[in-house]
């Protein structure tokens, strides 16, 4: 299990993690999320041991990635899936690292043909797509059978196809009973991949429970009505609902409305609907009201 407690970290005199204390439990994909710049690579660095805590703990099953034996039997990890050597092939980045944990060779062709690049086993990996790097990073995680991974952005640069790959595997080593921490910008796909979110904003906790829980909890629903006359429904709700919001093609959205009572209003006041169903905001959207005050890089339009 890994465990981060009380984790801080200053770049020159800079907080940049700031107090995280949160458990990635096994059996688990608890998805790590943070607008740009929150400081998710840095607490994965700190657990991985290539960066030092200013204060607080990064703990793998109770002790510092450095005092672990065999780390990679323990945890395994993609950061950065630009880091192999490019003139070295891809079985051999792999042999290599096996050799550093005196692993069997056969563990090599196991993982290439478990990320699907058996095939292209030979080849050099400048030769080899973004999509086909990260394949070969999870390969390089999974060496060491470790009952914890940490995959940063294991889905970038992958095609539909590819995506739904990883959700599966995740899906599959979480239900192994292993520790999965992934972060992701795309917050579609962590919706459905992610049991549990860690959610941080410039290096602090802002939430961290299961999917379902964030999502009732911080995620607005509302009731969408559309009438058959939209002047007596936009006249109706400027007086009901002031907080109604125009949603196109005559229709609005009404934050936090009952449906059965909004029904009863406007058949009350005669108003004849044609539609009446209640939306819940997306991972996105709860994502992005929850961290917009911790957001560092925002685009200003030209
Ligand atoms: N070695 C370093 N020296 C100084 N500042 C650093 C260093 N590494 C990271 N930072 C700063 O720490 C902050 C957090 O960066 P980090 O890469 O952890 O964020 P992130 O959440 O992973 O971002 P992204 O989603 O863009 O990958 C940033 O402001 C970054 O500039």
């Amino acid at each position: 299990m890994i465990e981060v407690r009380d984790l801080t970290k200053a770049y020159g005199g800079r907080t940049v993690v700031d107090g995280l204390t949160f458990r990635v439990e096994p059996g688990r994909v608890t998805g790590f999320l943070g607008p740009n710049g929150s400081g998710k690579s840095t607490t994965l660095r700190m657990v991985l041991g290539l960066d030092r805590p200013t204060s607080g703990a990064a703990l793998v099953d109770g002790r510092p990635y450095a005092a672990l034996e065999r780390p990679l039997c323990r945890v395994g990890a993609l950061l950065d899936a630009q880091a192999p050597h490019p003139g070295r092939t891809a079985a051999g980045h792999l042999r290599w690292i096996a050799a550093s944990h005196a692993l069997p060779a056969r563990r090599v062709g196991e993982v290439l043909a478990g990320v699907g690049l058996a095939e292209v086993a030979g080849r050099r990996i400048r030769t080899f797509s973004l999509g086909m790097r990260q394949r070969l990073g999870i390969a390089a995680a999974l060496l060491g059978d470790p009952a914890a991974l940490l995959l940063d952005e294991p889905v970038n640069g992958l095609d539909p196809e590819g995506i739904r790959w990883i959700r599966e595997l995740l899906r599959r080593l979480a239900g192994e009973g292993r520790a999965v921490l992934v972060s992701s910008h795309l917050m579609a796909e962590m919706a459905v991949t992610a049991d549990r979110l860690v959610v941080i904003g410039r290096g602090r906790l802002l939430a961290d429970s299961s999917t379902d829980a964030f999502l009732a909890r911080h995620g607005r629903r509302r009731v969408r009505v559309r009438a058959v006359d939209p002047a007596a429904l936009a006249a109706l709700l400027a007086t009901a609902h002031p907080d109604a919001v125009p949603a196109g093609d005559g229709a609005f959205d009404v934050p936090d409305a009952d449906p059965g009572r909004l029904g009863a209003l406007a058949a009350e006041h005669r108003v004849v609907l044609v539609e009446l169903s209640v939306t819940h905001d997306t991972l996105a959207e709860t994502f992005m009201r929850m961290t917009a005050d911790t957001v560092d890089y925002r685009a200003v339009p030209a």
